[in-house]
């Protein structure tokens, strides 16, 4: 990879609980190259919320980073003081969160909130910040943007405050956005609407992404590679392409299964991956997977693997599916 834009190292969390330091992200290293889109993906609680919200430092305790290195473009987060952060966030990272009034200002109109945004991180003057304010809110595919620009939060639909919360990530140019289930609260026909208004607009303008989704078929239409983490592990990260034709880890191929995908006889078929993750107070010795996992082995209980180049991406797995190759 070209110097990535955004490289995680070592990034540990933990939660504490009646003394004690529960693991709930251990180790995780990935890259983001500029204008590229990174899906992380994995059951719920398996740390790809936590992972989100420690690159932008808006972990609250009981969640704490406890090890690791971010750095945006060679400048390091996480030596960064509260000030420092507060600055970076919008400006050189936006972020766009599943429930759109956690990114709302309830009592501020519309306008004012983009203006704001815009005010503060790309010093425009107050005509100019108007015409953007208005181009932004175009741009998301909203009609009336006068109206819009003078509504407050609650007079819009769920679906159009989230066009909105898009315009506010995206309109003070930041490098990288962080999108936390950008879609998952929306009725069905909108989130598809939705993922083709983000599509657009980072062709348009080039940010990258890191997209956090339980759902493979998000990631399959938007990224162009895919992180897939487990109990707190990144366990595999490969291209799209490649994780999709030939996943090396057994419980990534697991959760390629577990799509509803049709079965050739006009039905779907969903193979569901047996048991359940375990939380962070009850992982297993060993591989995290290896009680769920039809390729375990005795080593499999006792050793956690390391993520290791496997083809043209990594996996975690001490024995990984041999590479299926396109037919
Ligand atoms: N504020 C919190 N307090 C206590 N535990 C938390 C908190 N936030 C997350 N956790 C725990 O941290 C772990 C990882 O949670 P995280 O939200 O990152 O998972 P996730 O993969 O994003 O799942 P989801 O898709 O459900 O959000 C889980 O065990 C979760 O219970």
């Amino acid at each position: 990879m070209e110097q990535p834009l955004l490289s995680v190292r070592h990034l540990s969390i933990g939660l504490s609980r009646q003394g004690t330091q529960l693991p709930v992200l251990n180790d995780v290293s990935f890259d983001v190259a500029p204008g590229e889109v990174l899906g992380v993906v994995g059951e719920s609680g398996a740390g790809k919320s936590v992972a989100g919200a420690a690159i932008i430092d808006l972990l609250v305790p009981p969640l704490r980073r406890t090890a690791g290195e971010i750095a945006l473009r060679g400048d390091r987060l996480d030596l960064m003081s509260p000030r420092q952060m507060h600055r970076v966030r919008g400006k050189r990272v936006g972020f766009i969160f599943q429930d759109p009034m956690t990114s709302l200002n309830p009592v501020l109109s519309i306008g004012k909130q983009l203006k704001d945004t815009m005010r503060t991180h790309l010093r425009l003057g107050s005509s100019e910040l108007h015409g953007r304010a208005l181009d932004w809110v175009t741009r998301v595919g909203l009609p009336n943007p006068e109206r819009i620009l003078k509504a407050a939060p609650h007079e819009l639909s769920g679906g159009q405050r989230q066009r909105i919360v898009i315009a506010l990530a995206l309109c003070a140019e930041p490098e990288i956005v962080i999108a936390d289930e950008p879609t998952t609260a929306l009725d069905v026909s909108v989130q598809a609407q939705m993922l083709d208004l983000m599509r657009l607009l980072h062709k348009e303008t080039g940010t990258a992404m890191v997209l956090i989704t339980h759902d493979l078929g998000v990631v399959a239409k938007m990224a162009d590679r895919v992180a897939v983490f487990y109990a707190g592990r990144l366990i595999e990260i490969a291209s799209t392409r490649a994780l999709f034709q030939s996943p090396r880890h057994p419980y990534t191929a697991g959760l390629i299964g577990a799509t509803p995908a049709p079965d050739g006889q006009g039905g779907m078929q969903v193979v569901a991956i047996p048991g359940a993750m375990p939380g962070v107070d009850a992982l297993p010795p060993g591989c995290a997977f290896h009680p769920r996992c039809p390729r375990a082995q005795a080593d499999c209980r006792t050793v956690v693997p390391p993520l290791v180049v496997l083809g043209t991406g990594e996996a975690a797995c001490l024995h990984p599916l041999p590479e299926r190759t396109a037919a």
